[in-house]
């Protein structure tokens, strides 16, 4: 078993408590075999000829040895505690760092659930073959071994007839242990699956509430649990069946021996006290052999842990550091991608022949419609991944060849999660940055805009987080995360969507403050929204993997190319302060196919026909099949398009942005929805109810006509 080599390696390099263990294992075994032997004597040589000097003699024997048993006893547990609890060790500290170097696809691959069950429940059934069913093995299988020497010096022809019965023992449990194996596999990933929702539970328990899935997720749960009810079941008949069969075997052996014994004494080829002898010695054995039958299970489940556990520590990480890593210069003269080629999987093309140049100090932004690429090519600027062709550098060092602790000292991204620590603001802000002062963290806070409010906190800098900041408003996250980032001083700057879900007063805060930061470092923003990126020193569009043009705000909008189709999509909403309250411009109508060559007085009353509605990340805001009576403007956020596909189920078909329209087509009669529409953040939307829109379309019947026509294309 290669858990039995794993065991060894980890424990050989302790040579004289692992000498000691075994030694005291020795004796110990070695006090149970040969205790039954006194018994031979005590009958044979004490008592049937009544010699008490003999008796005191054998009394003093078995006094000593028996001090010196529980002696060899109690070091072999201090022994065994400290091998034992040193592979654990090993183990746990190998799983963790092997997990904290995985790339990021490794962490799409394995869920929470299933890594957490593997640090424990795999973890743990590891740590209770090694403390109690390893040295047990060692202890029996030995007693066994001297067991059976001892019985072939009291009487060869009975323990030979003995011997051929035990094969029967290990015949039942062997032909079981491969189902076993199944089960103990099938059990652990029920587990998993349930560990998952546990997960899912507590991370989404707003959603969960907001959007009344109680009831679901109880199904969901139901079913899990009921999986590890009937899995657990068959285990549990199976590993006691492991146990049964070898104990019928050993009655059936016992039997055989009273017969052949009983022999042996009425034709004198045996003294009551030698069978007296290998009885209790054949009891002991026996017993030793059922123990050995009853740890199969525990070994079993272990080898399954182990396997698991070996799937992890094989997995190599895609990103890896190389053997001779270079450090990043201070100064940072450009950073570049050069065609840069890119697939999350083998089959599959995400960038294609990027190409972009950085100059130090610039403020870059990467614009373009959702799923364009563009937090991909940030992921690669930050060598979250590795290009499949091209390359990635600062100052032409390939990012390859350049250690990930100079590279994370050089540049830091933001992501729209902000993710913060269950511990103090103070602890966030800090992390391990030991040289930054107390002044330094402040300033941080002040220049993120989060002084102000985290001092109005009563317990100011030491406000616990809870619910990895789910405990505070998305603006207050994004502030922290971005004061995180600054209080580590980096030259270069990327920020992932950073203000995508923020009110348009966070925004404008924080869109202000890269700007006075373009001056002390390099910025890269990802954004969908044109809006903030305009005053970048240079812009990248992407569609479809690929820079398709670039330039300043002025210049793309020159260009007449998607730049500016997605600037005139974007513009014409007016939002208030709070975001709670938008309109938009009869101009921007005038966009809308179904608008189109309408008169502007008409478009503005249009407009106003509009009311704003707001919805939370995860809110649907239309269900397929269901009657639809609006139409619906995005003025910002982001929407995720559903629909049922014959065979594949709810199937993602699009994302919609700013400026985007869904909905149109229920403005026509008794048309159901074809799609369902969920926010996937905080969004502000405008809405125009059918009934509204009915005396427009009696007096326009152009509207109606171009409504029929989107209605044949879309279904
Ligand atoms: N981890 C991933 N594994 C597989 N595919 C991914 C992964 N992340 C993104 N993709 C896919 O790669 C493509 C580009 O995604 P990317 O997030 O870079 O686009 P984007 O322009 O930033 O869009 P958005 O603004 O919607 O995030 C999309 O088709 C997306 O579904």
């Amino acid at each position: 078993m290669s858990f039995i080599r794993t065991l060894l390696r980890h424990t050989a390099h302790n040579k004289l408590l692992l000498t000691g263990f075994l030694l005291s294992i020795f004796i110990e075994v070695a006090y149970f075999v040969a205790a039954p032997l006194s018994l031979k004597y005590l009958v044979d040589k004490a008592f049937m000829p009544k010699d008490f000097q003999m008796f005191l003699m054998i009394l003093g024997v078995l006094f000593v040895s028996g001090l010196i048993y529980i002696c060899a006893g109690t070091f072999g547990d201090y022994a065994l505690g400290r091998l034992s609890g040193d592979v654990i060790r090993t183990l746990r500290t190998k799983l963790f760092t092997h997990v904290q170097r995985q790339s990021f696809s490794f962490f799409q691959h394995y869920k929470l659930g299933d890594l957490v069950t593997r640090f424990s429940a795999d973890m743990s059934s590891l740590e209770s073959v090694i403390r109690h069913s390893s040295p047990l093995l060692l202890k029996e299988t030995l007693n066994i071994v001297l067991g059976l020497v001892m019985l072939a010096l009291i009487e060869w022809k009975l323990t030979l007839a003995v011997l051929a019965g035990t094969v029967l023992m290990f015949v039942g449990p062997k032909w079981l242990q491969s189902r076993a194996e199944k089960e103990q596999t099938a059990y652990k990933q029920a587990q998993e699956q349930f560990s998952n929702t546990i997960d899912e539970m507590v991370k989404g328990y707003k959603t969960i509430r907001g959007l009344h899935q109680q009831s679901r997720f109880r199904e969901r749960a139901g079913k899990q649990i009921q999986d590890l009810f009937s899995f657990g079941l068959k285990l549990h008949m199976t590993g006691s069946l492991m146990e049964r069969l070898p104990l019928a075997a050993l009655l059936v052996l016992n039997g055989t021996m009273i017969g052949f014994g009983g022999y042996l004494i009425f034709h004198d080829e045996m003294t009551v006290g030698d069978f007296m002898a290998f009885l209790t010695l054949f009891m002991f054995v026996g017993q030793s052999g059922s123990h050995l039958t009853a740890l199969l299970p525990h070994f079993v489940e272990s080898r399954v842990s182990f396997n698991r556990i070996g799937e992890i520590l094989d997995h190599e990480p895609e990103v890896s550091e190389p053997p001779n890593p270079a450090e990043l210069p201070k100064s940072i003269r450009s950073i570049r991608m050069e065609q840069v080629t890119f697939g999350y999987t083998e089959e599959s093309t995400q960038l294609s022949d990027v190409s972009l140049e950085i100059a130090a100090g610039s403020y870059v932004a990467f614009v373009g419609p959702s799923g364009s690429g563009k937090s991909t090519a940030l992921q690669l600027l930050s060598r979250f991944y590795d290009p499949k062709q091209g390359a990635v550098s600062i100052n032409d060092c390939d990012l390859r060849t350049v250690s990930e602790a100079s590279l994370r000292q050089t540049s830091a991204l933001v992501t729209q999660e902000a993710f913060l620590f269950n511990t103090t603001i103070r602890d966030n802000l800090l992390l391990d940055n030991t040289q930054a002062t107390e002044a330094d963290m402040v300033e941080a806070a002040k220049q993120a805009n989060i002084h102000r409010m985290i001092e109005s906190w009563p317990e100011g800098y030491d406000t616990p987080v809870y619910h990895e900041g789910g405990s505070l408003s998305g603006g207050e996250r994004q502030r922290l995360s971005l004061a995180r980032a600054l209080l580590r001083n980096p030259r270069i700057l990327l920020l992932d969507e950073v203000t995508s879900a923020l009110d348009p007063v966070t925004e404008a805060d924080i869109n202000e403050l890269i700007v006075r930061l373009r001056s002390r470092m390099t910025i890269v923003s990802v954004t969908h929204r044109l809006a903030s990126a305009m005053n970048a020193d240079h812009i990248y569009v992407f569609e479809n993997g690929r820079i398709v043009e670039s330039g300043t705000h002025q210049e793309l909008l020159r260009e007449h190319g998607l730049y500016f189709r997605l600037w005139e999509k974007q513009h014409g909403f007016h939002l208030s302060r709070d975001g709670l309250h938008a309109t938009v411009d009869g101009e921007r109508l005038a966009k809308l196919p179904f608008f189109q060559g309408m008169e502007l007085p008409l478009l503005h009353n249009i407009a106003s026909l509009f009311s704003t509605e707001t919805s939370k990340e995860g809110d649907t805001i239309v269900s397929e099949g269901e009657a639809g009576n609006k139409f619906y403007i995005i003025v910002r956020g982001k929407f995720e398009i559903l629909k049922h596909l014959p065979g594949q189920g709810e199937v993602r078909v699009a994302v919609l942005q700013d400026g985007d329209h869904f909905g149109e087509i229920a403005l026509l009669n008794n048309v159901p929805r074809n799609a369902t529409v969920k926010a996937l953040c905080p969004s502000v939307l405008l809405s125009v109810r059918q009934e509204a829109f009915q005396h427009l379309i009696s007096a326009y019947p152009q509207i109606l006509t171009v409504l029929q026509s989107t209605l044949q294309q879309r279904m």
